[in-house]
């Protein structure tokens, strides 16, 4: 008897266990195929993600709408629908507006009625051992009786209709209604995916984490920023001056300090002390007018100039450090001619504008003085041993990963670096080569390793994750350069230019994005690539490759959504097929709730047509029937 048919029989000790064991999965199989959400580029919008969230991507209005369109005026169905993804708001809205104690009670028993009756809508699609585990604990058994219990008949009416009266006496509606919402957004997804970029450039990603953390099903392919934060942790000071520049740069520094708890203030003190204001270091700041003058704005312009140049240095001892990364487009320190402040890039000069180089010393630019290396080695150590910073971290590195295929699609943030003519660029290291899905492989166990080792020496296995962060050939980035330097001290445009990879015009041709779908073991004719990473502009589109390549990077990020012109874009795929839907800009819970300011519209991908899918057309579908098989195997043996 093999090992793991002994555990089978320890766990179903008869063939009756065996027989109810295959009944139950063979019905599984037949249910309808569970909802997945997909979202991407959250860049630290907490208040855009956590509404997406909570309405499902639109999914909770649309079954409403399904469910009551007739019976709710379309005020009614709004206002239903704002309970559900803010019940605690709600609540009070309405008692504060139903004075009547009468009218309050009625609104409580409608209510109560209206949430079990899209309950059992949400919990159709699930095993009840699944809906269970969805309720409230406190909530179980009366739950329970009023789902799977039948109004029509007479007796049953009246027990039903004594539960809900005792729910409003006995003062536990507000507590029932509010478990019975959050169980509701709970059942209209069932899987999330996250296809990179949580943190970065806006104020909360530590929510999106917590989040996350707290969230029944999910799954994480890692953005290039995500990577500069694990590079930190696993220690690497390159990483580190890259995320405090871009929070500097978008007037985050405040994630740095109050939330993760790590102390700038010899950082700032040493700013103060070098660097004054300079144009092009001020923070990006999108409205508070007020903060434009301010001490503040002034501090944040002098640790962003600070970090910067000890960054600009850091990047010289690298490329010194791993001749293999190939780093010759980059422009360094010591291309700078002094004492002219000019800069030969491709045989042509540029003169340098905002420069702050008073720490650099031309005959040793890459050299950190004793004070910056100080403030660097004490900034490691504290970003190391950042409690609630390394929680955040150990979950996006274990529930993360380069890529996922997931129920016949292929999911990745950036891209997988190609030549001109769509052949898989090959990344040489250490004698060895990889390229396509071993590239990807290759890198997942290289972050995984590093994260691991984390320590401040001379951390080798840190720098293969910053150059996951903006390597020429790395699949998270995607481009032949990150010029950061040339954008703070060169006015002309041409050595600002970030050339993509040849992947992103290709990513258009469906024989290409059937290459890739084939690389990575799945199905050309049914599967698609879906993709975060680049905005995807005003006059661009979101499907691409006969609908192949779906890409969903529409602008979560309010610092672009002025060339979105959305508020996102987020993927539903659920038994009936995929449906790509556009998000407004999210302001505020207000707007986006009382005037429906949030879907801006919802179009379906896979033609409507298609039979239905159940659980048997997943990958969940193919673990069962292998159980299943084996189950049968055991019970056969019992027989003979
Ligand atoms: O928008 P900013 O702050 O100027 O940053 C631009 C930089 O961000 C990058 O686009 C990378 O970030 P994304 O992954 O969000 O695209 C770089 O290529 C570029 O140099
Ligand atoms: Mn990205």
């Amino acid at each position: 008897m093999s090992y793991v048919e002994k555990l089978v029989r320890e766990k179903f000790p008869t063939e009756q266990a065996i027989i109810t064991e295959i009944t139950n999965l063979e019905a599984i199989l037949n249910l309808p195929k569970a909802t997945e959400h997909y979202v991407s580029d959250l860049h630290g919008e907490f208040n855009a993600f956590d509404h997406t969230l909570r309405n499902g991507s639109g999914n909770v209005k649309q079954k409403i709408t399904e469910n009551f369109a007739g019976r709710l005026t379309p005020k009614n169905i709004q206002d239903f629908a704002t309970l559900i993804y803010y019940p605690e708001d709600e609540l009070a809205f309405q008692k504060k507006e139903l004075t009547d104690q009468e009218f309050l009670e009625q609104w409580y028993l409608n209510t109560i009625s209206n949430l079990i009756e899209l309950l059992k809508v949400t919990a159709t699609k699930y095993t009840r051992s699944k809906v269970r585990k969805a309720l409230s604990p406190n909530f179980v058994y009366i739950t329970e009786e009023l789902l799977y219990n039948d109004q029509q008949e007479h007796d049953k009416r009246n027990y039903y209709n004594k539960i809900l009266r005792n729910l409003v006496e006995l003062k536990q509606s507000d507590y029932f209604i509010i478990a019975t919402c959050y169980t509701i957004q709970r059942l209209v997804v069932d899987h999330l995916h996250v296809i990179g970029d949580i943190y970065d450039r806006g104020p909360a990603p530590d929510k999106i984490m917590e989040k996350l953390i707290n969230y029944h099903s999910v799954d994480i392919q890692w953005g290039n920023h995500d990577v500069l934060w694990i590079g930190a942790v696993a220690g690497s000071a390159l990483c580190m001056m890259n995320l405090l520049r871009i929070c500097a740069r978008y007037n985050n520094l405040a994630i740095i300090e109050d939330v993760y708890g790590i102390n700038l203030r010899h950082l700032s003190m040493f700013a103060e002390k070098n660097y004054g204001d300079n144009e092009a270091f001020r923070p990006k700041t999108l409205e508070n007018e007020d903060f434009v003058m301010s001490d503040e704005r002034i501090q944040i312009t002098q640790i962003h100039q600070a970090v910067s140049i000890i960054q600009f240095k850091l990047e010289g001892q690298l490329k010194k450090r791993r001749p293999e990364f190939k780093l010759d487009d980059m422009i360094l320190l010591d291309q700078i001619q002094w004492p002219k402040k000019e800069i030969v890039i491709e045989g042509k000069t540029y003169s340098l504008e905002n420069t702050c180089f008073r720490t650099i010393n031309p005959d040793k630019p890459f050299e950190l003085t004793k004070e910056e290396d100080e403030v660097v080695q004490s900034l490691l150590n504290s970003f190391m041993n950042a409690t609630k910073l390394r929680k955040h971290l150990d979950f996006l590195v274990g529930k993360g990963s380069m890529y996922k295929t997931y129920n016949g699609n292929l999911l990745f943030h950036g891209c997988i670096p190609v030549e001109e003519d769509g052949t898989f660029q090959q990344f040489n290291y250490e004698n060895d080569s990889f390229s396509g899905k071993k590239l990807l492989d290759f890198w997942e166990l290289r972050l995984r390793k590093a994260y691991k080792k984390a320590n401040n020496g001379e951390n080798i296995e840190a720098d293969m994750i910053w150059y996951l962060w903006q390597g020429a050939l790395s699949p998270l980035f995607g481009k032949h350069s990150m010029t950061t330097f040339a954008r703070y001290f060169i006015s002309e445009d041409e050595p600002k230019k970030e050339c993509k990879n040849a992947y992103f015009k290709l990513r258009k041709e469906e024989w290409f994005c059937n290459q890739l779908l084939i690389e990575f073991g799945l199905d050309e004719k049914s599967g698609h690539v879906i993709n975060g990473h680049t905005p995807v502009k005003k006059e661009q589109e979101p499907i691409l490759a006969n609908k192949k390549m779906i890409v969903i990077d529409g602008g979560y990020s309010k610092a672009y959504q002025p060339i979105t012109g959305i508020g996102g874009y987020t993927l539903l795929y659920n038994s009936y097929g995929l449906q790509l839907v556009t998000h407004y800009p999210f302001t505020s819970k207000k707007d986006a709730v009382k005037h429906s300011r949030d879907i801006k519209s919802t179009r379906k991908i896979v033609n409507q047509e298609l039979e239905r899918q159940t659980v048997a057309d997943t990958d969940i579908g193919e673990e069962i029937k292998k159980s299943l098989q084996m189950l049968r195997e055991i019970l056969n043996k019992y027989d003979s």
